[in-house]
Order: C-alpha cells, then sequence, then structure tokens
C-alpha cells in the first residue's frame, strides 16, 4: 500500500528536549456515559507527542477517565447529574494560562455549565484551542459566531474547529448532504472568523482563513478509510491536532498535519485488525506506532 507524504513534518527530537518542549495540553469534556470520548482526546494527545496531558473532567467520572491510562493527569470539576456545573468555569479558569493548548467539547454535553466554559474559552485569545462535538453543538445553540467580537486578530492564539458534517449543518445551517455547499460555507466561516476547519468525512478537508481573504485554500487529505467510521474517532483527531498546536504549530499546519497522521493511523489499523473491526481505541494505538513518520529524520519508512 502507498503512503502519501505527510504536508509538513516537525522538528527531529534533540536528546536535551524534556517534557516541557513538547508542550503541556489540557483536554476539557467527558460527563457520565461519555467518559470514554475525553479519555480516548487526551490519550491520542500523548500517543501525538505531548509532553504532559491533563483531562479536567467532572467531578462524577475522574476515576473512570484516569482508569485508562496512567500517564494522563485528571482535574475534577464541579458536577451536576454528571455533567459540568455552573460552578466549573471558575476552577477551570485559572489552568487555562497555564497550557500550550486546550481542547474542548468531546462527550461534555451542552448544558449550562458546558456552555459558560465554551463561551468563556472563546472570549480568551492567548492559549490555541481546538473545539470539537458539544462545544460545536453549544456554539450553534447559542449562535455565539453570528457575533463578531469571537472573530481572531492577528496576534491572537489559533482556533480550530473539527466539526463532522452534521455538526458542521448545524453551525452553518447547510446540510450535511450538500457537501460542496458545505465545503463553502465552512470557507466563509474560516474568513470571517480568522480560524481554520476541519470538515471532517472520507476525504477529510482543511480550509484556512487565518490570512483573512487570502485564504489557503483547501487541503485535502489523502490518508484515512471507512474503518474509521466508528464511535470516538473524531475525539482521537481531536487530541491529536491538540497536541500539535501545544507543539507550537500554527492552526493550518496542526490541522493538516493532524488529519494525516490521524487517518495514517487509521489505515495501520485497518491493515492490522480489519476495517470493520477496528475501533477508536485501536486507532489510539495504531497512533502510537505512526507518530514518527511525522517528525524529520526520524522519518522512517512507513512500516504498511
Ligand atoms: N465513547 C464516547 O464517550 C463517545 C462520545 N461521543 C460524544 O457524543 C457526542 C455526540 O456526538 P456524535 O457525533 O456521536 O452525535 P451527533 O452530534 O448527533 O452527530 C451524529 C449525527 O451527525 C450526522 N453525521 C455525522 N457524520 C456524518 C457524515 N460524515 N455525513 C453525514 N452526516 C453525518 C448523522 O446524522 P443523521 O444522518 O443520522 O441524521 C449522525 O447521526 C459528542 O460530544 C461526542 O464527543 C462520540 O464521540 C462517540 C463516542
Ligand atoms: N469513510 C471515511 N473515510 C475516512 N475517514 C473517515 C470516514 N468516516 C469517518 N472518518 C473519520 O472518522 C472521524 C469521525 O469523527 P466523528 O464523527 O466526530 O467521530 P466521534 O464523534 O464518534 O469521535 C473523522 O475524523 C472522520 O474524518
Ligand atoms: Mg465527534
Amino acid at each position: 500500500m502507498t503512503v502519501s507524504s505527510p504536508p509538513l513534518l516537525l522538528p527531529s527530537r534533540q536528546s536535551a528536549d524534556h517534557k516541557g518542549t513538547f508542550g503541556r495540553v489540557l483536554l476539557v469534556g467527558g460527563s457520565r456515559g461519555m467518559a470514554g470520548s475525553i479519555a480516548l482526546s487526551s490519550i491520542a494527545a500523548l500517543h501525538a507527542g505531548s509532553g504532559l496531558v491533563a483531562a479536567a473532567v467532572p467531578d462524577r467520572v475522574l476515576e473512570t477517565v484516569a482508569g485508562y491510562h496512567p500517564a494522563i493527569m485528571t482535574t475534577a470539576l464541579p458536577c451536576l447529574d454528571g455533567h459540568f456545573a455552573d460552578e466549573a468555569w471558575p476552577e477551570l479558569r485559572d489552568w487555562v494560562s497555564r497550557q500550550d493548548a486546550i481542547g474542548v467539547g468531546p462527550g461534555m454535553g451542552t448544558g449550562e455549565g458546558s456552555t459558560t466554559i465554551v463561551s468563556e474559552l472563546l472570549r480568551q485569545r492567548k492559549t490555541p484551542l481546538v473545539i470539537d462535538a458539544d462545544a460545536l453543538n453549544i456554539i450553534a445553540r447559542q449562535e455565539f459566531f453570528d457575533d463578531e467580537s469571537y472573530a481572531r486578530g492577528d496576534s491572537d492564539a489559533p482556533v480550530v474547529l473539527t466539526p463532522h458534517p452534521g455538526e458542521l449543518g448545524r453551525l452553518t445551517g447547510v446540510s450535511a448532504k450538500d457537501e460542496h455547499a458545505q465545503l463553502d460555507a465552512a470557507q466563509q466561516l474560516a474568513a470571517r472568523l480568522r480560524i481554520t476547519i476541519v470538515v471532517k468525512g472520507g476525504p477529510t478537508r482543511v480550509v484556512d482563513g487565518c490570512a483573512g481573504e487570502q485564504s489557503a485554500g483547501v487541503y485535502v487529505n489523502a490518508t484515512g478509510n471507512p474503518g474509521m467510521g466508528t464511535a470516538g474517532c473524531g475525539d482521537v483527531l481531536t487530541g491529536v491536532i491538540t497536541s500539535l498546536l501545544g507543539q507550537g504549530l500554527s492552526g493550518w499546519d496542526a490541522a493538516r498535519l493532524g488529519v494525516w497522521i490521524h487517518g495514517r493511523a487509521g489505515d495501520a489499523a485497518a491493515a492490522g485488525i480489519s476495517q470493520a473491526g477496528m475501533t477508536a481505541w485501536h486507532l489510539a494505538q495504531t497512533l502510537a506506532g505512526v507518530a514518527d513518520e511525522m517528525v524529520e529524520s526520524s522519518q522512517t519508512a512507513p512500516s504498511v
């Protein structure tokens, strides 16, 4: 099987490098019944090369999330019926500026406490953000993006949205059935807000509005397969792109390299397991095995 080349490469790792070199990132989400989503995002961030990964979750699911991987740190936030309570944001606020990147949304639900977290994370402009899943649904429901004040300026940290066509339909009002119209709508939204948008699917496309009108065009990803149409694969991508932002990449670079390595790991899982039988858990594991294909000099010949 021929493997396409990555759109860019991370710098090679040096002997003096340490955890801090590879970024400290925080994944915010999870709820009772959807603890796995934020765990998949957190594990994916580690397997994409982050130095330090923490998950900020409702108190009720902390032990569940912590139990998935000993290297993931966890922070319990106030909880109501297994979801973020209104008091969650005041406790999360002090963590934000200490992160190199934050991913928000997987499994978080769309309640009051989650809505406040999303609104406040959108307001801050210093920490790079990946916005996915229920955080996108909250933005759509609250019509946050109708307000131009959320647009990013030249000195603001990057923001990357990662909607699947259902979420993109809620955000833009353009039906998931109309692929071309959805891509146009994503390009307009990206240019208006000066953000990067990953339009997930088969294939996944990336559009970027950070250069203002001179949009960088459309990146069409060449890796991935229908075996990735299984619960949690998007949560894995959230962790990957959060990790790459935390390693210092721009939104455009983190999104393109993120979808490339995510699909590459999906292809490795399909080859190693099967398309029908692979799960997001397998994807998160095979990601660890192919991660060096994103790195200069240690670029190894693809194994499959
Ligand atoms: N283990 C866990 O904890 C997991 C937790 N998860 C968490 O669940 C939350 C809800 O997220 P979600 O994506 O599951 O539900 P939802 O937003 O209703 O979208 C699904 C609908 O959207 C559409 N659609 C999707 N793709 C499409 C396409 N390519 N092309 C066309 N249409 C497409 C399609 O709509 P339909 O066609 O069925 O009307 C589909 O039914 C979220 O927070 C997430 O993180 C999950 O990650 C799973 C694992
Ligand atoms: N047919 C396909 N070909 C390539 N990638 C796919 C295909 N179907 C789904 N994917 C990928 O799997 C992921 C699914 O994301 P999402 O629907 O958000 O999953 P979840 O929310 O369950 O984690 C996306 O990255 C998408 O690009
Ligand atoms: Mg998803």
